[in-house]
Parts: C-alpha cells; structure tokens; sequence
C-alpha cells in the first residue's frame, strides 16, 4: 500500500501550507522507492488543494507524466527541467504564462484548460504535440500553431476567439471552437482531415467552407445566430464519409429547418401520444384500426388549386361511396363558409384542448393558422361505409402517411404559373405575399413527386382535375370497366378494378356492393375506375 501512503502524506502536507516542499517530496519519493526519481505522477485527486508552488518538482528531471490539475499553480516554469516529459495536464490553475517553460522534446498531450491565459506564443519547437486543450481560457486569437504539424485534437472552447485563424497548415481531425465569438466559418476550409468539428455556442451567421470538409462526420451548430444556411449543412450531411451523420448536425438542421419528414414524425408521435394517453373506449371492429387499413380518398395541391371543390363535388356526386372529411381549423370562415361543412371552425383553445384530448389524426400549422383531421370525421365516414375524402396540404399528407390509415393520394398540380395566379387573385382572399408563396409551393409539390416515386398515387394538372375526374370519356370508361368485370378485355381496367376491390376490401359496404351484382354495379366499377385513375 505503498501508493496509499504517498496519498495521506500529500494530504497532510497540502493542508498544512500548500507549498510542495524537497522535503515533502522526498518522503513520499522513498515511501515510493519503485519510482525514485522517476516519479511520475502527482495524482490529481490529491492535488484539489490549494497547491500553489510545485518548484520543487525542478529536481525530477525523468518526469514523463506530469498531473497537477485543480490547484492555484501560477508557474509551472518548473516543466523546462524535464526533458523526457510526454503527458502534462495542468488544468484548473491559475496559469497566465502559455508554454512558459522550455520545450519538452517529445511533450505530445497537454491540457491547460481552465487557466487564465490571455495570448498564445510560437510553438514550433513544440513540434511533438498531437493534443492540445486551450479550452475555458481568455485567448482572442489563434497563433503560433503553424509549425505543429502532428497536433490532430485542439480544444479552444469558451475562449474570445472572433476569427479563424492560423489552422491552415494543420493535420487536426477534431477541432472545438464552442463558446467563442465566431460570427463565420471562413478558416476551417484548409482542414482536410477534420473528422470533428464544434462550433456550437457563437454567433455564427454564415456558413462557408466546410464543403471542402469531405471527411467531416460530426459537426455541431446548435446555439448559433441561425441565419446558417440550411442548404450548405445539407450538403455537408451529404457529403459526410460514410454517410456518417452525427446527431448534432443533423438536430441543427432539425431544429432550424426541419424537414417535413421530421415534423410529421413530431405531429404524429403527439396524436398518437394523447390518444395513448386517453381512457380507452369500447373496441368497434367496425371502424377503422391498426388491423384492417380504411380507405381514404386525399385530395392535396397547393392553396386555391381547387382540390377542396373537387373533394365537394366527388362526395356530392358519388355520396354512396364517399363522405367528406370536414377538418377543423382555427382561421375565421370566408363569407360563404359553412361551420361544420367546410370546416369545424374553432378557437386555438379549443384546437389545443382537441388536441390534448387526443382528437387529431394529425394537424398542420399553415399560414399562421391550425388545420387537423380528427378521428371523428374519418370515424364519421367509415360508420356509414363510406371512404373517406379530405384534402389537405403536403405537410399533412407527410404526417397522414405515419398513420394507420392507407388512403390514395392524388395531386393536383397548377401547370400554368399564370393561370394559377390569376386564378389566386380572382379569388380575392389573398394577399400579394400569400399568393407568392402558394405559386412557390408548386415546385414543392413538384419535387416531392419526382424524388419519392410512388408518394402520391397518381398526379392531375389543377386545370383539368375535374375533366380528369369526372366530365372526359366518362362513358367509355364504364364501358372498359364493364368489360374487364365480364372478362371480355383483361387489361387495364381490370388490374385497376382489382385492385381497387383488394384496397377496398375493408370498407365492407363497397365490398358488399362489389361481389353482390347490385344495379349499382356498373356505376361502382366507374368509381373503381375513377378511384384508380384517381388512385
Ligand atoms: N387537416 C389538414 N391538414 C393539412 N392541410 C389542411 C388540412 N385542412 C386543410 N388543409 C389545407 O390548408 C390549406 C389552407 O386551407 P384554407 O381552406 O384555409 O384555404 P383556401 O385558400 O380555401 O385553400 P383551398 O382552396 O386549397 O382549400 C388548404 O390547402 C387546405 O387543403
């Protein structure tokens, strides 16, 4: 127990004066036979008291390892006579001097965190460090790292650093400049070998240079001035080797542009959550459920592309197979609105309380006002036998797609910019900026459909949806899906019209309707058709 002993002797002797003395130094040493004067440690779960002077450690010339972190050591001139010193940890004192002793041939870690050094200092002849932590110190800039050309980790973090500087020529795989005052990340474009990259807690603005970066896989920006470009931390995302992400990154962008797949994940994990959450009623396996998927019918475009009209019409015209959807909203009604048919109007209060009743299949919050499909209005359809049909923005098309619910999506998309405008205009609900953004939603939508094939079922210029659905060859349609019923010309309509029964299967009123030859029949099959064609 020979270390023990070494322990309680430090001990004693830091209380009484905090001056590590020959004496005191000696005696443990020989308690200590086994390292002589190669001591090589001064434990730093011993040195949390108060130890001011090490001077003393000048005779310990084979020092390798020296610990001496969470004191009040001021000098630590005393490392110049240890010329074989690797491993220096001083953090926690009270050092202003930056590398005041005389350069260890082979020193290659050290750690001078929590000091309170205010300059850095040339340390070409320092040329063995591979890992440097300047972290809770005062430096206002960085110099004099040029020459290091082995230093790989550096930590300057909670310093006042404004500007990047001086790393250009280094090899660092890991750099952590959080809590400075960075307001730009020009500098780091040189550092071809970062790997990790901490610029949390500036006040960055501007993101430039890290597409360079091609080996960078972490990089944390959380708590910056956020007017970062979301689009260059995406490219910095897609570039990481490996495609190996880390959480922070990817929580930025999260936090400051999440994507919509992040918050219909959100939207939906907090229905589901408060519905979780609420006394469970009576199972009716008659309504729709995790086991046997509904059918909806979802009606998405950009505002004012006339998807709400046509989901009105489909209901109306075929009302024994569709029921509309009414959703709720916390915006006022336009004149001419009806409460209740074209939507449930309510306060925000009451939109909350909903939701916090676990009423909403999903909700979307859209040009400042709340907008949600709640499980009443899909129940409402399905109690009757009828599909359901909503339409609703792409945000809540992302969140529906979480569900259990299984509808077809049709997009109605405005072709021509003009048309769509005007038509905006004409309408006379919106304001230049609103109308601005609904036409910059087109691409939107646009892009959705050409990188998610499949996403949506099928795809009508906003023109013609209504021609599409319900006016063009609607007689010939009947006529293919009669005969694909009858056998006489498998094609099309018939891989449509099976598929519709097999999506249909579970609305058992249209499946009753299907296999019983009812005198509706044909106009069903229309509706198979037209489903398909729409879905
Ligand atoms: N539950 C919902 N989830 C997502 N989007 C919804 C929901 N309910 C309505 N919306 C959409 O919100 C947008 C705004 O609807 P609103 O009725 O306020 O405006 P509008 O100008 O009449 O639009 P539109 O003519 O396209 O219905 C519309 O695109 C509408 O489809």
């Amino acid at each position: 127990n020979t270390e023990q002993n070494f322990e309680l002797f430090i001990l004693i002797w830091l209380q009484n004066d905090g001056v590590l003395t020959a004496e005191t130094v000696a005696s443990c040493v020989s308690k200590l036979g086994r390292f002589g004067t190669g001591l090589q440690h001064v434990y730093h779960h011993l040195s949390l008291l108060n130890l001011r002077d090490v001077s003393i450690l000048c005779n310990y010339i084979h020092l390798q390892k020296l610990e001496v972190p969470h004191n009040k050591i001021k000098d630590l001139s005393c490392v110049s006579h240890m010329p074989f010193l690797v491993i220096l940890d001083a953090s926690h004192n009270e050092i202003t001097s930056f590398f005041g002793f005389q350069p260890p041939k082979n020193l290659t870690e050290v750690n001078f965190s929590y000091n309170q050094m205010t300059k850095m200092k040339d340390l070409s002849a320092y040329s063995s460090l591979s890992n440097l932590d300047l972290g809770h110190n005062s430096f206002s800039e960085i110099f004099g790292l040029e020459q290091c050309s082995k230093l790989t980790h550096l930590n300057l973090e909670h310093n006042k650093i404004s500007r990047i500087s001086g790393l250009s020529t280094l090899h660092l795989t890991h750099l952590s400049l959080r809590g400075n005052q960075l307001t730009k990340t020009e500098g780091l474009e040189n550092l071809k070998s970062l790997q990790a990259l901490d610029l949390s807690l500036n006040r960055i603005t501007r993101l430039s240079g890290l597409q360079t970066l091609h080996l960078l896989c972490s990089i944390n920006l959380e708590k910056n001035l956020v007017l970062i470009c979301v689009k260059l931390l995406k490219e910095s995302i897609n570039k990481a080797i490996n495609k190996r992400v880390s959480p922070s990154l990817v929580s930025s962008v999260n936090k400051y542009d999440p994507p919509m797949d992040v918050i219909a994940a959100r939207d939906h994990m907090t229905h589901l959550v408060y519905q979780v959450m609420q006394p469970q009623v009576v199972y009716d396996s008659t309504l729709p459920s995790a086991d046997s998927p509904y059918p909806m019918l979802v009606l998405t475009g950009p505002q004012g592309c006339g998807k709400r009209e046509l989901a009105h019409r489909l209901c109306q015209d075929f009302s024994e197979y569709f029921a509309y959807g009414t959703c709720h909203t916390t915006r006022g009604p336009y004149f001419g609105e009806e409460n209740g048919i074209d939507y449930h109007f309510v306060s925000e209060e009451d939109f909350q309380s909903s939701i916090h009743m676990g009423k909403f299949i999903q909700t979307v919050q859209y040009r400042g006002h709340r907008y949600g499909l709640s499980r009443d209005a899909i129940e409402d359809a399905a109690r009757e036998g009828l599909a359901c049909c909503v339409h609703m923005e792409l945000e809540g098309v992302f969140s529906l797609k979480k569900s259990y619910f299984e509808p077809r999506y049709i997009l109605l998309i405005p072709t021509q910019e003009e048309k769509y405008i005007s038509h905006l205009k004409k309408r006379g609900l919106y304001t230049p900026a609103q109308i601005d953004v609904a036409v910059s939603r087109i691409e939107v939508y646009a892009s959705t459909n050409r990188q998610r094939p499949g996403f949506f079922d099928n795809v009508i210029p906003c023109g013609r949806a209504r021609e599409h659905l319900f006016i063009s060859s609607i007689r010939r349609r009947e006529q293919l899906v009669r005969e694909a019923i009858v056998g006489r010309s498998p094609g099309f309509y018939s891989q449509l019209f099976s598929r519709f029964i097999r999506r249909s299967r579970h609305s058992s009123a249209l499946q009753a309707l299907i296999y019983s030859g009812h005198s509706q029949l044909a106009q069903i099959s229309v509706m198979g058709a037209l489903a398909l064609t729409v879905a």
